[in-house]
C-alpha cells in the first residue's frame, strides 16, 4: 500500500459527461496524430475501455487491444501487476500506438504500462497532479485528494427531500 492524501472530496462523472469528455479526449488526439493516424488504440482495462471505444470511434481506429494492470482495491493501492498484455506482434514498441485509460492518479499503473510499450502515447480524460508527468494529453485535471466516481460505480437513487413532510 502506497502512501496517499485521503480523499475528501468526490468528482462524480455521469455518463454524459464521461462522453463528452472522452470526445474531446479524441479531439486533442486527432490534432496531434501522426500523419496516417494511430495505427492501434490499447485501453487499460478496466477503466480505459469506455473512453478507449469512444475515442476509436471518433478517430476511426479499428485496431484496439486491452492491457490488465491490478492495483486498486476499492480505495487501497497496492503494487501494479500486468495481467494480461496486449499482442506485441501488433502494437510492439509502441510506436503510433495510442494507450488509453480513464484516469491517472500516482501515475503508477502507467508507469508500468510505458515500460511495455515506450514509445506509445499514453492518453487520461482526467489527471491529478501526482501523475501529470506520466500522461502525454488529458482533458481535466482534479485535486490529488478528489476521488473520481465513474459511471459504471454508480446507480441513481431516491434522496430525501431537505425539508420532510
Ligand atoms: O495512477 P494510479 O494511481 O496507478 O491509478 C490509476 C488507475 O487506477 C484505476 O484503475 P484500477 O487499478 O482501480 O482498476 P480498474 O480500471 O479495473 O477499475 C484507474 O482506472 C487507473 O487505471
Ligand atoms: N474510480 C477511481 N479509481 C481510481 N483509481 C485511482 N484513483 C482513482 C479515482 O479517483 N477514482
Ligand atoms: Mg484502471
Amino acid at each position: 500500500m502506497t502512501d496517499r492524501l485521503p480523499h475528501e472530496k468526490g468528482f462524480h462523472v455521469s455518463w454524459d459527461q464521461l462522453h463528452r469528455d472522452a470526445r474531446a479526449l479524441a479531439w486533442r488526439l486527432q490534432g496531434v496524430a501522426p500523419e496516417d493516424g494511430w495505427r492501434a488504440v490499447v485501453a487499460i482495462t478496466r477503466g480505459g475501455m469506455a473512453p478507449a471505444m469512444i475515442v476509436a470511434r471518433e478517430l476511426d481506429i479499428r485496431v484496439v487491444d486491452t492491457i490488465s494492470v491490478k492495483s486498486y482495491n476499492h480505495q487501497t493501492q497496492s503494487a501494479p501487476r500486468v495481467i494480461k498484455s496486449p499482442d506485441m506482434e501488433i502494437v510492439g514498441d509502441g510506436e503510433g500506438v495510442l494507450i488509453v485509460d480513464d484516469l491517472v492518479d500516482t501515475g503508477k499503473t502507467l508507469e508500468v504500462v510505458r515500460e511495455h510499450m515506450p514509445k506509445a502515447h499514453v492518453a487520461t480524460v482526467y489527471g491529478k497532479p501526482m501523475g501529470r508527468n506520466m500522461v502525454d494529453t488529458y482533458v481535466t485535471e482534479v485535486s490529488q485528494d478528489t476521488w473520481i466516481f465513474f459511471p459504471w460505480d454508480m446507480a441513481l437513487q431516491y434522496v430525501e427531500p431537505y425539508r420532510g413532510a
